[in-house]
């Protein structure tokens, strides 16, 4: 029996693909696995029993990923399983951010006992006259599976869509329309926009990556939305803007301390992937790949190793041998089986970045003391006897 634990709330619809073979567990201690949303996991102490880590969602900047693949440990993120639902949520604010629908509705509220609200409302309607978004310009920073769908919704719109992304894949760079225009250089993306949507991961060079510089080449009563991570955009330069007026309004998916008490910004509870279908589509990818690496060492959509497909096993033994992407590891690893006279059926090995993985299934069992030799090898980080 293979145990998970559950840190964060799972929507029970996205557990339903969890077969036989596996029980939820209470206790970390001893667990196989964590399947996890946001709870920041750094300076965690993890158990040497963890052997997988999915996170359904797309940000994994709360999961120490790099440090974990030392130990062996495969993180798993669900790329686009909520994509549609940040898109969703981004286009409602950008007309929300057009036109005064909020002050409006306050008005209104105000007057809700007043007998002449309707022909007073008649009267006011003029102070929360908007804009439409109809070809005016915005800036897409990162143009992965949210950013792209955004981009696409605001061309359907009417709008001068702008893209940044140094990283494109080439997958994402084939969905964008055609009308989307790229641009190299973000403070040239950020010249004369009209709104400014951000959608990259939080890393090093993207926080803080839209400061005062970027937001002075903004058109002046520009509209900016992060949706993405609270430091993404550089928050005190974000609240001298909104003083001086360089930025109308902010939305922002995170409620600091500092956003919060900032004029003219609308905060959303970390909401941007909250629809039943995008937590449902998360926590089932995020299941789907936990149990394909726990059962045969597959490895899907990882984010600290590369991805790793050999089906099932066919021989009498699967290993799957996680280490560091240096040379003379598959030498070391075959010179062992071949003393131990072991019968190679299939082998693969894959790496990306630091991190390489081999496995391979034998006809027979190898024996304790041959796993032991392989567990011993220098910068062998895991070896797992997966059958
Ligand atoms: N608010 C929410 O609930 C919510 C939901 C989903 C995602 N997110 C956040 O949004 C981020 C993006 O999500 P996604 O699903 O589109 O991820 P993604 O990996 O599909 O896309 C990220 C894109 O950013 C690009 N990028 C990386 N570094 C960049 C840089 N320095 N400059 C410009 N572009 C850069 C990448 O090339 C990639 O195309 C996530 O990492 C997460 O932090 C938030
Ligand atoms: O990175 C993500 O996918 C989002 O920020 C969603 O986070 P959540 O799973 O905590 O809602």
């Amino acid at each position: 029996m293979r145990t998970i634990k559950i840190i964060d709330d799972i929507v029970k619809d996205g557990l339903t693909t969890i077969g036989e073979g596996y029980e939820i567990t209470s206790d970390v201690e001893g667990a196989d696995a964590i399947l996890m949303r946001s709870t920041d996991i750094h300076g965690m102490d993890m158990p040497a029993s963890i052997r997988c880590i999915a996170r359904a969602g797309a940000g994994v900047n709360n999961i120490p990923h790099a440090e974990l693949a030392e130990r062996g440990i495969v993180v798993f993120n669900t790329p686009g399983a909520n994509s549609n639902a940040v898109k969703e949520l981004v286009i409602g604010l950008l007309m929300m951010g057009s036109r005064d629908v909020l002050g409006g509705m306050q008005w209104c509220r105000a007057h809700e006992d007043d007998p002449n609200a309707y022909a007073e409302a008649e009267a006011h309607k003029k102070a929360f006259v908007g804009r439409e978004v109809k070809g005016r310009k915005i800036g897409v920073v990162g143009l992965g599976a949210v950013g792209s769908k955004v981009a696409n919704a605001c061309v359907d719109l009417g709008m001068k869509v702008y893209g940044y992304d140094p990283y494109l894949s080439v997958d994402h760079a084939w969905q964008l329309y055609r009308d989307v225009t790229p641009i190299n250089d973000l403070d040239e993306l950020c010249r004369e926009c009209d709104y400014l949507t951000v959608h990259v991961p939080r890393k090093e060079d993207t926080v803080g990556m839209i400061g005062a510089e970027q937001l002075a080449l903004l058109n002046p009563g520009a509209v900016v939305l992060n949706y993405a991570r609270e430091d993404i955009i550089d928050e005190d330069a974000m609240e001298a803007a909104l003083a001086s007026g360089q930025v109308k309004q902010f939305f922002t998916d995170f409620a600091t301390p500092k956003s919060l008490h900032m004029p003219r910004t609308l905060v959303t509870p970390h909401s941007g992937a909250g629809t039943v279908e995008a937590e449902a589509s998360c926590a089932r990818m995020a299941v789907d790949e936990m149990c394909d690496y726990l059962a045969n060492g597959n490895i899907t959509n990882s984010v600290n190793f590369p991805e790793c497909h050999m089906g099932t096993c066919r021989g009498a033994s699967r290993i799957a041998c996680l280490h560091a992407n240096v040379p003379n590891m598959i030498g070391q690893i075959t010179a062992i089986l071949a003393d131990a006279s072991a019968n190679v059926q299939r082998m693969t090995n894959e790496n990306s970045g630091r991190a390489a993985y081999t496995m391979f299934d034998t006809d027979e069992h190898l024996e304790p003391q041959i796993i032991e030799r392989l567990r011993s090898i220098p910068n062998m980080w895991r070896v797992r006897v997966i059958q």
